[in-house]
């Protein structure tokens, strides 16, 4: 189990950790998601002992690490793929830390089996690929057979193989009853590993809950109409029922926290397969080839075929039609849009306009607005 309690870092001026509250329970995978610089690996080298907090706690099973009684034990980390020395082979690199933890040798041989190691194991690291290298990493992690795991940015680099594997080890892992916390800032990862997630960015928490709930309440699944005649057209649909929901795509940046469309993330829109969207927000509406500019809505709670059918009884003309799915892609994007700390200022633009503005530097954790806060599941 790790609980970390309103950790802050600084270094000099900047917080590298903002008041970062969580925990992350046994028996499923964390996945610890932030952009670059969002404080990820000095939260993880905190709780290793390797940074003093500035305020707040960083605890392994309640305790400080200088404060556990035999730390590999009960705690492993994989922080990074060079921890070991190129001039020592694996074998010599695991059986040091093994006699100098008073942890049996025989473990040596089954970590190394473990990770596919034993064949190349009397080898010197520094002749070893990345993939390897990661590996090892992973057999020093399991050495003290610990409780819990933690594992920064673990495929980073990585090919396919790699990737499989280590995702398949994260979750056998987990399924055994072990706390595993990985960071990443790979969202498509985190999607096939994670169960629960803690998104930070900048230092502070922006959501903190179980994934599909992050998924859910952050990126839910829309049609996204684009129409010349779209206030007809939301007049019509605001009377197709109860369960029907119409926001506007333009104006207000997108109309809450709602959904980021797949046509403002950065190298996707224009050119995908034909789907483009005209008017996607930020960039200003194209002018409808008939009439007046066409605007955008997005419709939830009907279907792209009860959208299209709506609009010919209103006899509203459409110039864009698409569903827009729910990933964890999109909402990543809208959770962290204002908490990125480098990157292109377009990309930028097109997040908080998805509706990230209010959501971003840790408001919507605690926020009412927030659907996914650290309220309902921190506790
Ligand atoms: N030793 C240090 N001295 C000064 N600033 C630091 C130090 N370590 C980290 N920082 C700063 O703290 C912030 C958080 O860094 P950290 O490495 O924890 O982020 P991260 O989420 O792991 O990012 P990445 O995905 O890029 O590894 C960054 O702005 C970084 O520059």
């Amino acid at each position: 189990m790790i609980t970390v309690r309103d950790l802050t870092k600084r270094y000099g001026r900047g917080k590298a950790v903002d008041g970062l509250t969580f925990t992350a329970e046994p028996g499923r995978v964390t996945g610890f998601l932030g952009p670059n610089g969002a404080g990820k690996s000095t939260t993880m080298r905190v709780l290793l002992g390797l940074v003093r907090p500035t305020s707040g706690e960083a605890l392994v099973n309640g305790r400080v690490y200088e404060r556990l009684a035999r730390p590999s034990r009960e705690v492993g980390a994989l922080l990074s793929p060079d921890a070991a020395h190129p001039g020592r082979s694996a074998r010599a690199h695991l059986t040091a830390k093994a006699v100098g933890a008073g942890i049996p040798r025989r473990r040596v041989d089954e970590v190394l089996g473990e990770v596919g190691l034993a064949e190349v194991d009397r080898r010197r690291v520094g002749g070893y690929s990345l993939g390897m290298r990661q590996r090892l990493g992973v057999a020093d992690a399991l050495l003290g057979d610990p409780g819990v795991l933690l594992f920064d940015e673990p495929v980073n680099g990585l090919d396919l193989d790699g990737v499989r594997w280590m995702r398949d080890l994260t979750r056998g892992l987990a399924a055994e009853g072990r706390t595993v916390f990985v960071s990443s800032h790979l969202m498509s990862e985190m999607e096939m590993v994670a169960d629960h997630l803690v998104v930070v960015g900048r230092g502070r928490l922006i959501a903190d809950a179980p994934l599909d709930d992050v998924i859910a309440a952050w990126s839910r699944k829309h049609v996204l109409v684009h129409s010349p005649d779209a206030g007809r057209l939301r007049e019509r649909l605001e009377k197709a029922g109860p369960g029907v929901r119409v926001e506007d795509v333009s104006g207000d940046g997108g109309g809450g926290a709602g959904g980021a469309v797949g046509a403002e993330r950065p190298g996707e829109g224009e050119g995908t397969g034909g789907e483009a969207v005209p008017g996607a927000p930020g960039r200003g509406r194209a002018a409808g080839e008939r009439g007046g500019p066409a605007a955008g809505l997005r419709v939830f709670g009907l279907g792209a075929e009860e959208v299209g059918d709506h609009a010919h009884a209103a006899g509203a003309r459409v110039h864009g039609l698409r569903v827009v799915e729910a990933s964890l892609e999109q909402a990543y994007l809208e959770l962290t849009g204002d908490a990125v700390e480098y990157g292109s200022r377009a990309a930028g633009t097109a997040r908080r306009s998805a509706g990230a503005s209010g959501t971003g530097n840790g408001a919507g954790a605690a926020g009412p607005a927030s659907p996914v806060g650290t309220g309902g599941t921190a506790a």
